[in-house]
């Protein structure tokens, strides 16, 4: 069964823009204009798009924070805002930006609020809890006022604070902006060792591409508040004609760029010592063998396609081709907002 279903699903805000010195009129934002996802139990997905594409204004449809302009959505077979206490117990949030932890307390203390809060068992609060302190090595921060942490510290603890009650689902809006590489690093590998376990579903938006392939197997792409890509990330290098690089670098340049069936020639560097050819049909090994051949080969290096290339150009295709989406089910509200940048309708 997925334990995310969404279909159509829309959200439309209304906003008054200037249209003169004193004039204000309304205009409709499509943030989100029909998105369908399916996530099945235990997948890792990432969901990206441009600035302004529409994530987090899903993320907050899918986690009963807004209210949709149109289409269906379940989350752990619950209509978000309608049953959004019930959500809340099955599932965890983390938004980078903000915190859900008590700024004047200390992370302890946090976490033990949040034990009552949500009613866990205390066997079972202890369990996570020892969990989170090994694999995110809270302890020399436990005791610490959260306004006091640093942000990679705070990270670790909302992290922790989100999953203290056990959620089947987790939604992460990036959640290692901000951090050096040694917080993202702790961050990604605790990330990765969930989705090793299985039992969290993971949906996570950033625009480091780096936590999406390390943590992610399918990728949604959205933009302009439609999907325009589900799927692997590899499908993407193979939509956009992406291939790994075989680099050589020679002792001396050669007269003619050699042609190598299947792997045509993608750069020249340093006067023609570094080659570079694209692996489209033939293998890094073929290429390597046919070039051995015909020079000296000083140093050979094989470089995967690289994924941030690949998004900025799906990014800047000027009108990305959606996905084809069903027909949206019948609007199950009449829902208009006038609303602040953040506000919450
Ligand atoms: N409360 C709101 N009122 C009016 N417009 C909004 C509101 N929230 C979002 N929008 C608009 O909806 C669109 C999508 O915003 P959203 O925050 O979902 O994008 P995003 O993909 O998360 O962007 P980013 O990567 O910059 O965080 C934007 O055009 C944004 O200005």
């Amino acid at each position: 069964m997925n334990i995310i279903e969404a279909h159509g699903l829309r959200k439309d805000f209304v906003v008054r823009v200037r249209a003169g010195r004193l004039r204000r009129e309304k205009r409709v934002v499509s943030a989100v204009d029909g998105v369908g996802l399916t996530v099945a139990r235990g997948e890792m997905l990432g969901y990206i798009g441009p600035n302004g594409a529409g994530k987090s204004t899903t993320l907050k449809m899918l986690t009963g924070v807004l209210m949709p302009s149109a289409g269906e959505v379940r989350v752990c077979g619950l209509r978000p805002v309608a049953q959004r206490t019930r959500l809340a117990m099955r599932i965890g949030v983390v938004f980078g930006q903000r915190s859900q932890l008590w700024w004047d307390l200390p992370l302890r203390d946090s976490f033990d609020l949040l034990r009552h809060i949500y009613r866990v068992p205390t066997a079972d609060h202890a369990a996570r809890l020892r969990r989170c302190r090994s694999l995110l090595d809270l302890d020399e921060f436990l005791d610490i006022p959260v306004r006091q942490l640093s942000l990679g510290q705070r990270m670790r603890g909302e992290l922790t604070a989100a999953l203290l009650h056990g959620p089947e689902v987790l939604f992460l809006d990036e959640p290692t902006i901000g951090l050096d590489v040694v917080s993202k690093r702790a961050v990604r590998e605790f990330l990765a060792e969930l989705g090793r376990t299985g039992d969290t579903t993971l949906l996570l938006t950033t625009h480091d591409l780096a936590d999406i392939e390390r943590l992610c197997r399918r990728l949604v792409v959205i933009d302009h508040g439609r999907v325009v890509h589900d799927g692997s990330i590899e499908a993407l290098h193979a939509r956009y004609g992406s291939h790994r690089l075989v680099v050589v670098d020679l002792d001396e340049p050669l007269p003619e760029p050699p042609v190598l069936p299947g792997a045509p020639l993608y750069r020249t560097e340093s006067d023609g010592r570094r080659l570079a050819f694209a692996c489209e049909s033939a293998t890094a090994g073929e290429v390597v063998a046919r070039l051995s051949g015909l020079a000296a080969l000083r140093d050979v290096s094989v470089v995967e396609p690289d994924i941030e290339d690949v998004v900025a150009r799906l990014y800047t295709t000027p009108t990305p081709t959606a996905l084809p989406t069903p027909p949206p089910p019948p609007c199950p509200v009449d829902h208009e907002v006038v609303v602040a940048r953040d506000g919450v309708s």
